[in-house]
């Protein structure tokens, strides 16, 4: 294998991938000729995401597996799936669309992950982990009640394995008849490094003698298994009788083999050739590395998970970056933590993200990576709570979704104290409709005895957790990804008042009523016209005072959020004002109820007149409606 020690700027030559287009090309090749493919398609990768920016290391270590499933199965009449989708870019290079690579995650371009309107070859649409056993045990049951011979395969990693959802679908798949295969790409790290007792269990199969016999002995039978049907089940028992110690995917009646080393080609030719010709549910068991191939991404997993786009002439001294908010909040935690002894954090895998690194280093035993494991992260929360701690779960509010019952049944029901921090919220930008954190409000604000805050800049996200943290029941700060407008969040302990707006611009005939950070966006216009502009903070309780004083002293109201329209804090102040009897008009501007393609946030809110100018258009608009 070819190693790398820098992202090509160039684009390099691969006349082996130029020749494999697609993969019907791609089938045509020689077997002896997929390693050198192998490394064609990692330097093509390394120089397109160079251009694109996105997702790196995952997709490094899945480059010889993906070249060998797309050989042997019919894609896309077979169906492959990959979980998360993160490493998907050398599937994508493979299937058609090598030459739209560097336009990934970018406006008009290519999903950030497999997307079915995309690609015949993107056989389910994913994002959020953990989904494709299900979905590929669905597709393949559906191929056996059609009667339609068709093989399916389920690439998913290690991380990914750990949440509940994929082990409920190995808990089916393995009492069906299925004819599937589950890749497990183990390569060892989540985002982080992967954790708990999963990725324990998965190390000791590494280390059993199975694995070291199959190192020092099994390889040579391996490379010499003949790929035909017939032979399939023979040498599938001999494979398993050297390298297969009993596992815990056999207990779940799946027909284990592994582990294998995932860079050899010939390795995995046979086994899959093997495992995919074999009827019923399979499951291979691969050892790759994140990174592999480019040196620093194999030194630095966490680092290269994702990376932005390589600059060719970086700016010699740039000004100094605000922090983000995940920033604001990790600051905030390591200082309430110093404070209260009951706080502790929780993540489920996304400790980079939130901003918690420094907290998990300073505070080992407070801090709790349960790892891809949404729904256990709250109502571990809930246990916590019960017993007097003052449990801090930082989620970003995409990931949220998952844990909706939990939330209620766990944790709202009994009014326990635990803090959400919800990052990313409102559009995430280059990961697309999957990430998007548009929804929570909606969701979050129809459960009884939840506060939900919005904060507009660094300074209200620290007031606001204060606030959550202070206040004995559930509460969540919703904030978004990146930075903010730059103010100072200081580093004081004080709490805002719960359910008090603030009136930043007071003025006359529109009264802007702001939730989060695009009030930003109406300041200037505010001030121009003379209006009102007021940072209502609270979503739940929302501060009706605010919003019956602002009625009854303005023609016209408008409501402001990066949430989606329908059912947001717009909806909340259209309530309200219902249920004081107050018909003042009212403009509501949100997210429009479609699902916005990736591209920049800052483009994306703009494209749906969420900007200066789209806000004053729409505020226009309707005065001139109102005034017909
Ligand atoms: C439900 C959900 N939670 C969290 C994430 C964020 N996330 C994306 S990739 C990833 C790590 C996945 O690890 P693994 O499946 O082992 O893939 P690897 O990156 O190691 O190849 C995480 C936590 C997600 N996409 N979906
Ligand atoms: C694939 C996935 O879910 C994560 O890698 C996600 O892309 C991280 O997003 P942030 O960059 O906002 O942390
Ligand atoms: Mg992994």
């Amino acid at each position: 294998m070819r190693i790398f020690h820098q992202i090509p700027l160039q684009r390099p030559s691969t006349p082996l991938l130029d020749s494999a287009s697609t993969p019907d090309a791609l089938r045509a090749l020689s077997r002896a000729q997929l390693g050198t493919l192998a490394d064609e398609l990692r330097a093509y990768l390394l120089y397109s995401v160079g251009q694109s920016g996105g997702h790196f290391g995952a997709g490094l270590g899945v480059v010889e597996l993906t070249v060998a499933l797309h050989y042997l199965l019919d894609t896309p009449h077979d169906r492959l799936l990959w979980d998360v989708g993160h490493q998907a870019y050398p599937h994508k290079i493979l299937t058609g669309r090598r030459e739209q690579m560097p336009s990934i995650r970018q406006s008009g371009g290519l999903a950030a992950f497999p997307a079915r309107h995309e690609s015949e070859y993107d056989t389910f649409g994913v994002g959020h982990s953990s989904t494709s056993i299900s979905a590929g045990l669905g597709m393949a049951l559906a191929a056996q009640q059609k009667g339609e011979p068709r093989r399916v395969v389920s690439v998913i990693g290690d991380g990914a394995l750990t949440a509940g959802m994929a082990f409920e679908a190995l808990a089916h798949g393995g009492t069906t008849r299925a004819n599937m295969l589950v890749v497990l790409n183990d390569n060892d790290m989540s985002i982080s490094q992967s954790v708990g007792g999963l990725s324990n269990y998965l190390a000791q199969l590494l280390s059993s003698k199975a694995y070291s016999r199959m190192r020092d002995d099994a390889r040579k039978l391996l490379e010499i298994i003949p790929p035909a049907a017939e032979l399939a089940k023979k040498t599938e028992e001999q494979v398993k009788s050297l390298i297969s110690p009993a596992s815990l995917f056999e207990a779940m009646g799946w027909n284990y083999i592994g582990p294998i080393d995932g860079h050899d080609m010939g390795q995995l030719l046979n086994a899959i050739d093997t495992l995919t010709n074999r009827p019923g549910p399979n499951f291979l068991h691969l050892v790759t590395q994140k990174g592999c191939g480019f040196q620093p991404a194999e030194s630095n997993p966490i680092k290269y998970h994702a990376i932005t786009k390589i600059d060719p002439k970086p700016a010699a001294d740039s000004a100094p970056s605000k922090p983000t908010f995940s920033q604001v909040f990790g600051q905030w935690a390591l200082d309430q933590a110093a404070a209260d002894p009951r706080l502790l954090t929780i993540t489920p895998a996304m400790r980079e993200g939130s901003g918690l690194v420094a907290f998990s280093e300073r505070y080992p035993k407070r801090y709790h990576d349960v790892a891809i494991c949404e729904q256990h992260s709250v109502t571990l929360a809930a246990g916590f709570a019960c017993e007097g701690l003052k449990p801090v779960l930082a989620i970003y509010s995409t990931f949220l979704q998952r844990g909706y019952d939990q939330l209620i049944h766990d944790v709202a029901i009994q009014d326990l104290d635990v803090t959400f921090a919800i990052d990313r919220a409102g559009l995430v930008g280059e990961d697309g409709p999957t990430h998007a954190g548009v929804y929570d409000t909606a969701f979050l604000r129809t459960i009884p005895g939840l506060l939900i805050a919005t904060p507009s800049d660094e300074t209200d996200a620290r007031g606001l957790l204060n606030a959550a943290y202070q206040h004995p029941g559930p509460a969540a700060v919703r904030y978004p990804r990146g930075a903010g407008i730059g103010a100072a969040a200081g580093s004081s302990l004080d709490a805002l008042a719960v359910g008090e707006a603030i009136t930043r611009l007071s003025g006359r005939g529109v009264a802007v009523l702001a939730f989060g950070t695009l009030l930003h966006q109406a300041t200037q216009l505010c001030q121009a016209r003379g209006y009102s502009l007021i940072d209502m903070r609270w979503v739940k309780p929302m501060d009706e005072g605010a919003v019956r004083a602002a009625a009854a002293s303005h023609d016209l109201l408008v409501t402001l959020e990066d949430h989606a329209q329908m059912g947001g804090a717009g909806s909340a102040v259209l309530e309200a004002l219902a249920s004081m009897n107050l018909n003042t008009p009212t403009l509501v501007l949100g997210l429009p109820d479609s699902y916005l393609e990736g591209g920049k946030a800052d483009a994306m809110y703009a494209s749906v007149g969420l900007d200066s100018a789209g806000i004053s258009a729409a505020i226009d608009q309707r005065l001139a409606a109102l005034s017909r």
